[in-house]
């Protein structure tokens, strides 16, 4: 199997690491040559993973028609809202039988589509050809070898199998599971619930806070998620629960702090710039995931608070107002 990892960022780049720590023949596609450049001759990408040595035997190249040629798997580490424009652009030089394995978690904002079915339109591949990897997967702490489970989820089980072994390693333990929604939509909604908890620790909350918010969201995610067609089961999962705790929790989580820049007290102007210019998956999908909860009539209200702080300009402070003014209600998840 000869895989391509088409984006150069932290997750493209820990993940191409993975894949020939594996021992799967891997290329990766950046679309900054000098940043190839580096990839391949000095083992580093600076920009990204400071500090991490990369494998010798892992090239890279900013020629699309060069990374894509003969690539059996074609894994998309765009940010979400890219991944329509990018695949577009590949897709001329993508073979007729590739498998496609989407990174990104977010739900497009233009279409309401998950990344699965963005690819699916755009390739016109069958589902069977499609698949998610996703789970409490921070990018550095992958890269830097520390131990870590994921889920790749394809509708075909044995597709599924074969990219378990692609991406197995010591350190880096895929499991599989057929439910492609779930994972897709634990993947995007928490994102939002971790901007929601950098918010309250940005704010000054301690741990009930924080506890209360990832309890909670993984409630409206798992309503979302049901209602959208998924296994509640996967929500229970790394995808789930499992991605939920680690980026809700974590200082390295680029949703969480730029969350923590908003609460305490940052622009959405300066909260970009802290982050660097990497993406916070969640400042856009959190419009897209409430606008796909109008759709199936499901009530999120940490969802609905994160959008009305990211783009209607209310304060951190009146957001918790209305969340603990809400009616109360029994713990149910619908
Ligand atoms: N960083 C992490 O720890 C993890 C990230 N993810 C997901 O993987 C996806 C990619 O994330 P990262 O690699 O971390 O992102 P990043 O922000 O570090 O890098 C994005 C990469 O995509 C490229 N790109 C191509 N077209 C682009 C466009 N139009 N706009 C912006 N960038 C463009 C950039 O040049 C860059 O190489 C996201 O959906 C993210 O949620 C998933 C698991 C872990
Ligand atoms: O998806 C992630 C961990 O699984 C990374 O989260 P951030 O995009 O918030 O850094």
């Amino acid at each position: 199997m000869r895989a391509v990892v088409m984006g150069a960022g932290s997750w493209g780049t820990a993940i191409a690491k993975v894949l020939v720590d594996a021992g799967t023949d891997t290329t990766m596609w950046a679309r900054r040559p000098e940043l190839a450049e580096r990839i391949t001759h000095d083992h580093t990408n600076t920009d990204y993973l400071p500090g991490i040595t990369l494998p010798d035997g892992l090239r890279a190249t900013s020629s699309v028609v060069d990374a894509v040629t003969g690539a059996d798997v074609v894994v998309c580490a765009v940010p979400s809202q890219s991944l329509r424009a990018n695949l577009t652009d590949w897709m001329p030089h993508v073979a007729a039988e590739s498998t496609f394995v989407s990174l990104a978690k977010g739900v497009e904002t233009s279409t309401l589509m998950r990344m699965s079915e963005v690819i699916s339109e755009v390739s016109g591949a069958p589902d069977d050809r499609i698949a998610v990897l996703s789970g409490p997967n921070l990018a550095r702490e992958i890269a830097e070898g520390q131990p870590a489970a994921t889920v790749i989820a394809c509708s075909d089980e044995h597709r599924a199998e074969e990219l378990q072994q692609a991406f197995n390693t010591g350190y880096f333990r895929p499991y599989t599971n057929t439910d492609v929604v779930g994972c897709e939509i634990g993947g995007a909604v928490k994102n939002v619930i971790a901007l929601a908890c950098g918010m309250a620790s940005g704010v000054g909350f301690g741990q009930n806070t924080l506890a209360t918010i990832i309890t909670r969201g993984l409630a409206e995610t798992i309503r979302l998620a049901v209602a959208v067609g998924a296994q509640i089961e996967t929500l229970a999962g790394l995808a789930g629960v499992g991605d939920l705790v680690a980026t809700c929790s974590s200082p390295l989580s680029r949703n969480r702090t730029f969350g923590a820049h908003l609460g305490q007290g940052a622009t959405m102007q300066e909260a970009q710039e802290a982050t660097h210019g990497q993406v916070a998956e969640g400042v856009k999908s959190c419009s897209s995931v409430r606008a796909l909860a109008d759709k199936f009539d499901v009530e999120m209200p940490l969802t609905d608070a994160v959008h009305q702080v990211c783009h209607s300009g209310l304060s951190v402070a009146d957001a918790v107002s209305s969340l603990l003014g809400r009616r109360t209600k029994p713990e149910i998840y619908d």
